[in-house]
């Protein structure tokens, strides 16, 4: 690795760490951290072959990664068995600790890293609404959430403030993870080095506090918000966080502690000399006072007809039951907050449509499906490669099939005449999945 950090970060750097300076550059040097969480909602045993490096102190579910592992080619990978993320990257939702039936908004999500945290965490109980304002993120981000088999979540691309105005005091917990500068990548991505400059990271700093400013006004009294970023800036971090209080006196900093972490004052920083992880930072801010949070209901979103739901039910009996049309699709989600105006990609479990007589599955609700009474087909490991890639397999089974591998669905399947017809969606299809 021969990209040089820059003098202006490294001065910094020797201003904030003094005689670890040099113990921190060594460690930027040294090979990146690698970590894979285990999704508890579908997996309950961790799988040996990718969690022999050892737990994440703190984070439940966290495993450290062999830097050559291939997990993310892996066919598990694509049922939702772990995410990949970095270690460090798991403080910021393992502070925000969130509990199943708490209304959580996860305010700059894609590509969901902190979102599929927060939401196996919540067991697809209460309601998590992720955003990500960039369209393209936003839909990789809706797919990692089908990914991961949560219900209950709703993702969004919106401004902050925009929502911010929709649903005053609406939730229990807010993370922020904010865009930053980014310099806790200079090792996993030596590349962005090269990008960093002052004047960018002050540029990070104004926006943090555009988002935080919003942020504030989306929390119940009583609740809790979580900013971080994946910078080692104490300007867009520590200074950030006492700006925060300062602008908005009814935060106030909590101090926390999990295995590993010590944050007496509220707020930490992931060093990759002092901590086995790439650069991280959290802060956690509670608001003062005690209140519900109250996200008014949607009732405008249409409903499917009584016709539909029978023959949809029907075929699916195992499935939620409907609730809500969203656009052709069911959904299932048990309070729909008023989205009006609002750019959403996802609301709640997405059941599937009926066409004329015949019902048709979501692949969402292959993903999210937990203890199968419908019929289901085993795949073999060549058998699993084939169908990712959009092949027919050999089955006398007929009708809507669900396709598992190791007790996990990939997908839906249609038996009729000797062969299983593939139901795997054509975007996700592809050549190079691993068993
Ligand atoms: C650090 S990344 C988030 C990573 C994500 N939380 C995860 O764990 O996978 C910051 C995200 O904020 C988004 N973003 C950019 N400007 C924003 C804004 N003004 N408000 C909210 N999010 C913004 C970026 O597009 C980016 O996806």
């Amino acid at each position: 690795m021969n990209i040089k950090l820059p003098e202006d970060f490294i001065s910094r750097m020797r201003l904030q760490l003094g005689d670890e300076l040099t113990a921190f550059l060594h460690a930027l040097e040294e090979p990146p951290v690698r970590g894979i969480r285990m999704n508890p909602l579908k997996v309950t045993d961790s799988i040996k072959s990718l969690t022999e490096d050892g737990r994440v102190p703190w984070a439940k579910d966290g495993y450290y990664l062999a830097l050559d592992s291939n997990a993310g080619s892996m066919i598990l990978h694509e049922t939702g068995a772990f995410y990949i993320q970095e270690p460090g990257a798991m403080l910021p939702a393992a502070v925000l600790a969130a509990r199943p039936g708490e209304k959580v908004l996860d305010l700059c999500a894609a590509p969901g890293g902190k979102s599929t945290q927060i939401g196996c965490g919540m067991k697809g109980e209460g309601l998590l609404v992720c955003n990500e304002p960039v369209p393209k993120r936003a839909a990789i981000l809706s797919s990692n959430i089908e990914r991961m088999g949560l219900p209950n979540t709703v993702v969004t691309c919106a401004k902050p403030d925009q929502l911010a105005k929709q649903w005053p005091e609406g939730f229990d917990a807010v993370m922020v993870d904010a865009p930053c500068s980014g310099e806790g990548m200079f090792r996993r991505d030596p590349e962005t080095r090269n990008e960093w400059t002052q004047d960018k990271a002050d540029g990070c700093a104004e926006r943090q506090q555009e988002i935080l400013s919003a942020a504030a006004g989306l929390v119940r009294p009583g609740g809790r918000l979580v900013y971080s970023t994946c910078t080692y800036n104490p300007r867009e971090n520590e200074e950030n966080a006492r700006w925060f209080t300062a602008q908005f006196p009814e935060f106030s900093l909590q101090a926390f502690t999990l295995p590993g972490i010590d944050a007496p004052e509220g707020m930490f920083t992931c060093y990759p000399h002092r901590l086995k992880g790439e650069g991280q930072f959290a802060a956690l801010f509670r608001k003062a006072g005690d209140g519900e949070a109250v996200l008014p209901e949607d009732r405008s979103m249409p409903v499917p007809s009584k016709n539909d739901s029978a023959v949809f039910a029907g075929a699916f009996p195992d499935l939620p039951r409907a609730t809500h049309l969203f656009g052709n699709t069911m959904i299932s989600i048990p309070k729909l907050p008023d989205l009006k105006g609002i750019r959403t990609l996802r609301i709640g479990l997405h059941l599937g449509e009926v066409r004329g007589k015949n019902a048709f599955p979501d692949h969402a609700a292959a993903l999210c499906f937990r203890t199968p009474a419908m019929q289901t087909y085993d795949m073999k490991p060549e058998e699993v490669v084939r169908f990712l890639s959009g092949e027919t397999i050999k089955s006398s089974l007929e009708g809507w099939t669900l396709m598992r591998y190791n007790s996990l669905a990939a997908g839906w399947g249609k038996g009729s005449g000797g062969m299983i017809k593939n139901h795997y969606p054509k975007g996700l299809r592809g050549l190079h999945y691993l068993p």
